[in-house]
């Protein structure tokens, strides 16, 4: 049988704090300037929020948010009355698509801290209806290649075990924690363009072996490998690998609004500003959680 290819890391980078949103700290991965679009991922933080800041009423158009909760908790509210609370390791997948309104404001009086991923969506979904996909911490399947190797398989596959959300656009996300002196290999299909974000610990990522600390993201070469190896030889370590499928199509962002021409991005504000075409009820609502 042919050896499978194996991902090196092209490129590593430092997210330090900055703030971000109403009293809020983020670490700014995808979308940063060294860190531009990664086809199709637009931006990923790392939040951390406290009471009482938070992310008050905003839209979103032409694109999904992924929010991924690591301690604490977060309230979300959007303007057609959708309104719940996610816990440590619970999932948000909220398809904006042609318009939602919202708020995120943090659900616990300590630290909450967690992951929002941008994922762009291609032009023929942008105006579909809106929809969530929520998953409980319990509920997120889990792959255990070895004692001391656990994979939550966020979207797509890992090691045979295949997550629950469906996903617009061919879309992989895993959260893998390591303990010290383990070795996985995360099978990535070859047209897929993706990243590694590093949370804590340290591991030894890719053909290359690049050292990955608490906080970087290592970006994926697009060789047309099929897997990235990863080892734990120092110390533990929880990461997340995201990658998916390049959309090719031009980008013009305005904010929270993704679309892929500037015409589209003024029918968007003009819309939100109006409460029309997927905006309706936008322009006299206020979220409760956010007051
Ligand atoms: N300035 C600005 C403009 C538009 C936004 F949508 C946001 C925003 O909502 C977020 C940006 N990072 C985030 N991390 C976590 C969560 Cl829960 C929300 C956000 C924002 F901050
Ligand atoms: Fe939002």
């Amino acid at each position: 049988m042919a050896t499978k290819v194996t991902r090196t890391i092209v490129k590593s980078v430092l997210s330090r704090e900055q703030p971000e949103g109403a009293g809020a700290t983020v670490r700014r991965s995808i979308g940063r300037r060294e860190l531009r679009n990664l086809d199709p991922f637009l931006m990923l933080d790392e939040f951390s929020i406290s009471p009482p800041a938070g992310f008050p009423d905003h839209p979103h158009r032409g694109f999904e948010t992924v929010t991924y909760m690591l301690e604490g908790s977060m309230w979300h509210e959007d303007f057609k009355g959708h309104k719940g609370k996610i816990g440590p390791g619970d999932l948000q997948w909220m398809s904006a698509a042609r318009g939602i309104l919202h708020s995120e404001m943090p659900g616990t009086r300590g630290l909450s801290r967690g992951l929002q991923l941008w994922v762009n969506l291609p032009a023929r979904h942008k105006m579909d209806e809106p929809n969530y996909q929520e998953l409980l911490d319990e509920n997120i399947p889990r792959a255990n290649p070895e004692e001391g190797v656990v994979i939550k398989v966020i979207a797509g596959e890992s090691y045979g075990v295949k997550s629950r959300v469906i996903t617009k656009n061919p879309t992989m996300y895993v959260d893998i924690k390591m303990a010290k002196g383990k070795k996985v290999e995360q099978i990535i299909p070859k047209s897929y363009a993706g990243f590694i974000y590093t949370l804590s610990g340290t591991a030894l990522f890719g053909g290359n072996h690049q050292k990955g600390e608490a906080h970087y993201t290592l970006v994926l070469s697009d060789n047309g490998g099929e897997t990235i190896p990863i080892e734990t030889t120092t110390s533990e370590a929880h990461f997340v690998i995201i990658a998916g499928e390049p959309i090719k199509e031009p980008i013009v962002q305005y904010g929270p609004f993704v679309m892929n021409t500037e015409q589209e991005i003024f029918s968007a504000m003009f819309d939100y500003e109006r409460g029309q075409n997927g905006f309706e009820g936008a322009s006299t609502w206020h979220s409760e959680i956010s007051t």
